[in-house]
């Protein structure tokens, strides 16, 4: 099932939740809406479902305006952050319970409904356990009985809203892998809504990042996170440092050190040389060779924790204003760089990879978003 959604808007009392939102959901896909809480997240996907009216724009499934549609002819499955189970029936009772209710004329015989909800229970590995109630179960095998129940009506489009919101880390990644797989296998056109961006990344075929009723940027997982559209989907969807920089003949240079090569080519029109911030991730700094140009600075403090080292640095020498006197690094704890993070020594850092945006002072956050700035990010390409 396509779902086509055409400038779409929703206002609550004077409060704009969105604003003309288009979008379009391939069929099969697996996409995922992540913003900010109040962004309008969970707004979009009542309006999908038919649980919410938009005030003006159209819903299609498969080029059919749902306006007139009522909610139990979408065929749409739910699932929700509680796992809303009926306590009092067992877990065939309760993915069997959108079977049971179907008018007679539409409602299989006992004995095939008892069947697809036993097969449901295997699918979502929990053969064996049909005649349990929910309290014997944990909160990570309760919700995907919620799964199971969803997908018993043979859904076209399965939409979840924070499936996973209330379980602990480890059974939300356990559950993350599970559904990824469960979606190869059934194949249905499945939005999800969640805040956590690791989740997002991991599960989505595509990820549309929600910023105030809009969409600040539309795009497969590599995408947003290799090339952010503005500082706030880059500050979204993970760490960052912000440096004051100059960007002249083709080279992003950071005080009078040149740290990346900029093509003059790309995006020009939106940004001028001059002054710019770099955004650069707290794992995309790592300690330059010899011969390489980078950022030299003094490490304040390193830190270990588990698997990750996490070191503060300020820059040596202060030779050009910065907004933002210290960056964090991060470093796995066993790579080689590791060591020659000490208290005190001075280093020069290499950024990987970063992003350029105009500095934010200049440009207001609303005319970022409807015209993203981002002029490019160098891999490896260091100048020096
Ligand atoms: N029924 C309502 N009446 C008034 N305001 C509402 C209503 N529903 C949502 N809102 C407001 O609309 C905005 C968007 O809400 P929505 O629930 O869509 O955000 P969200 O991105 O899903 O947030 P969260 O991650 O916190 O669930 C919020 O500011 C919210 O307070």
């Amino acid at each position: 099932m396509e779902i086509q959604l055409s400038g779409i808007s929703k206002q609550f009392g004077q409060f704009k939740a969105l604003n003309n939102v288009g979008l379009n959901i391939q069929s099969g896909e697996l996409l995922a809406l992540l913003g900010p809480s109040g962004s309008g997240k969970t707004t979009l996907l009542r309006i999908i479902a038919g649980l919410e009216n938009a005030d003006i724009g159209s819903v299609y499934f498969d080029g059919v305006d749902m306006a007139n549609t009522p909610l139990r002819e979408r065929q749409i499955g739910f699932v929700f952050q509680h796992y809303a189970l009926f306590k009092h029936m067992t877990l065939r009772e309760n993915v069997s319970f959108g079977l049971r209710v179907k008018t007679r004329a539409f409602r299989r015989p006992a004995a095939a409904i008892r069947a697809r909800a036993d097969e449901l229970l295997k699918l979502v590995q929990l053969g064996g356990l049909e005649d349990r109630y929910p309290h014997q179960l944990s909160g990570g095998q309760r919700q995907r009985v919620a799964l199971a129940r969803a997908l018993a009506i043979d859904p076209k489009v399965l939409l979840l809203d924070e499936p996973f919101g209330a379980l602990d880390a480890k059974v939300r990644k356990e559950l993350r892998q599970w559904l990824r797989d469960l979606h190869q296998q059934t194949g249905v056109t499945t939005v999800f809504v969640t805040h956590d961006q690791e989740e997002a990344l991991e599960l989505a075929d595509r990820v549309v990042i929600m910023q105030k009723g809009e969409i600040a940027q539309l795009g497969s997982v590599d995408q947003v996170y290799e090339q952010p559209a503005s500082p706030l989907v880059f500050d979204f969807l993970g760490d960052s440092n912000i440096i004051a920089a100059q960007w002249r003949g083709d080279v992003v240079h950071v005080g009078d050190s040149a740290i990346g090569a900029y093509p003059s080519t790309a995006n020009t029109a939106v940004l001028d040389e001059g002054a710019v911030d770099v955004y650069v991730r707290p794992s995309d700094l790592r300690i330059a060779d010899a011969e390489q140009a980078g950022i030299d600075v003094v490490v304040n403090s390193i830190q270990r924790t588990g698997p990750i080292v996490r070191a503060e640095v300020s820059f040596a020498h202060s030779t050009f204003a910065q907004s933002h006197s210290t960056l964090r690094v991060e470093l796995p704890h066993l790579h080689h760089d590791v060591p020659r993070f000490q208290t005190g020594a001075t280093l020069r850092l290499r950024l990987m990879q970063f992003s350029v945006f105009a500095p934010q002072t200049i440009t207001p956050v609303r005319e970022q978003l409807s015209a993203p700035i981002l002029i490019g990010r160098e891999r490896e390409r260091l100048a020096g």
